[in-house]
């Protein structure tokens, strides 16, 4: 299976039609992150704990500057995650703040925010059971992870659960909305209160109908909410074609209209060239481009411009009229 730019989230036609393939892509988005970590352009304390489920990934198809892309991508979410957290005039707010990973796989951004002293209130993440399974047994094995939970904390590998007091780990497939309800529920969410609700090379997986029913879903359930979305688009020029074949929401002005269709009150989209200059700090811009050859620039221009970052917002409470991509 192909990996796509920025690591692990293509989506090829195989790994649509098969759940065991589009749970291996789990294992793809891994592999980009420890190698960028190994190479410096980002530290993760956690990752490496992962890495035992990659093998067999030999054949995987790299673009030029893969790192630099995972990077971005990586920084971006960083970045408007860290934008929500402080959103609002409270210099403790975080610790009434959400997060919501729909198709988490083996990210450990939950680990990293406890280790930054940026815990929110409750940080929950999804996925199938396959996946949360292998997750949880990794949190349950390494002490470094299972110490961040707390003294409360209850791991169950065969669930694929993981409750503590401000971490979960569910079992679903979010396609399944009356599952997402109750899920939410067991996880004790606060759908009042500010969330900021992830989907990271997962909604490429799905088809159109459930996009838009988990969309919607979102918005029907959060009144003030963030919903980031990190997605392939062009798939249809040459290069596109190259790297996968997708035929729905085209483009970035296609995802902005998928929030605005489903409910969302405002929404943005840049591609990921834009995100890369505009609005990724200049200074570690220049340390990332210092720690490989930075070469094949042309190519690596086009495969950003496949991929982009959207989000939706409500703001029923007012938090967020400073949060978003600027110049
Ligand atoms: C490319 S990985 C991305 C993982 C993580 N979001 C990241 O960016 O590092 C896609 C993940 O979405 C999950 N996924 C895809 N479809 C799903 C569904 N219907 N329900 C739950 N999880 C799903 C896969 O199991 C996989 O872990």
């Amino acid at each position: 299976m192909a990996a796509a730019a920025g690591g692990g989230g293509g989506g090829s036609v195989a790994a649509r039609s098969s759940p065991a393939a589009v749970q291996a892509t789990n294992d793809d988005a891994v592999a980009s992150k420890l190698s960028c970590v190994n190479k410096g352009y980002m530290k993760d304390d956690y990752v490496h704990f992962f890495k035992l489920k990659m093998i067999g990934n030999s054949n995987l198809f790299s673009f030029p500057n893969d790192s630099e892309g995972y990077y971005a991508r990586w920084s971006v979410l960083r970045k408007l995650m860290r934008q929500f957290l402080n959103s609002g005039n409270g210099s403790n707010d975080q610790k009434r703040k959400q997060i919501l990973s729909l198709g988490a796989g083996f990210d450990t951004t939950f680990f990293q925010l406890q280790g930054e002293g940026i815990t929110p209130y409750l940080y929950v993440e999804l996925d199938f059971k396959e996946v949360t399974s292998k997750k949880a047994a990794i949190i349950n094995h390494y002490s470094e992870m299972k110490e961040k939970l707390g003294p409360e904390a209850s791991i169950s590998i065969e669930k694929g659960e993981v409750t503590s007091e401000h971490y979960k780990l569910f079992s679903a497939d979010i396609r399944d909305i009356p599952k997402l309800d109750s899920v939410i529920h067991m996880a004790e969410m606060n759908p009042s209160l500010p969330t900021f609700i992830i989907a990271e090379c997962v909604l490429i997986y799905l088809d159109p109908t459930s996009i838009s029913a988990i969309v919607s879903w979102a918005s029907d359930k959060f009144s003030t909410a963030i919903s980031f979305l990190y997605e392939q688009i062009h798939p249809d020029d040459a290069f596109g074609e190259q790297m996968i074949i997708i035929l729905e929401v085209p483009s970035f002005i296609h995802k902005e209209k998928l929030f605005l269709d489903h409910g969302w009150k405002r929404a943005a989209a840049w591609d990921m060239l834009k995100i890369y200059n505009d609005f990724i700090n200049s200074e570690e811009r220049h340390r990332i481009e210092r720690l490989e050859l930075f070469d094949e620039f042309e190519e690596w221009h086009m495969m950003q411009e496949h991929y982009c970052v959207a989000y939706g917002i409500n703001d029923a409470e007012g938090l967020f009229d400073d949060f978003g991509f600027k110049d």
